[in-house]
């Protein structure tokens, strides 16, 4: 069994900051459990390109307003507190923050812990 809270996480190496995001990974690749699930902020007024092409995300929104373009189709999904979104297609998406908002991710295969986005928005396959 895994039991931890959030407030340990701070300024530890599962805590990331990007321009737009901060990301704390609470499970990770190397507590084996098939998944990883972070705890993420976006920014407010930020916009992020975004392409999983290695690993399926399903986002969770329980704080804050914004909304998510998919890139092949133009379409836009607004984003509210209770708003879903899990991208099984690897959709290539454009993320944007109209306040800070707070999301519930979960990877799947995990993610180490440590990534940023490289050029293409995208993770390694670890
Ligand atoms: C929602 C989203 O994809 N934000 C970017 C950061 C990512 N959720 C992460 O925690 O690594």
């Amino acid at each position: 069994m895994i039991v931890r809270n959030i407030n340990d996480f701070t300024g530890t190496k599962f805590d990331v900051d990007t321009e737009t995001w901060s990301s704390k990974r609470l499970l990770v690749k190397a507590d084996n459990v098939g998944f990883s699930l972070h705890d993420t902020i976006i920014k407010a007024g930020t916009e992020t390109e975004i392409w999983y092409k290695n690993h399926v995300e399903a986002v969770y929104c329980i704080e804050g307003e914004g909304e998510i373009e998919v890139l092949a189709t133009g379409t836009i999904y607004p984003i509210q507190p209770g708003t879903l979104y899990v991208l099984n297609g690897h959709e290539k998406h454009l993320l944007r923050g109209k306040s800070q908002m707070r999301m519930i991710c979960v990877f799947n295969p995990p993610t180490t812990g440590q990534e940023v986005h490289d050029a293409e928005g995208t993770y390694p396959l670890n």
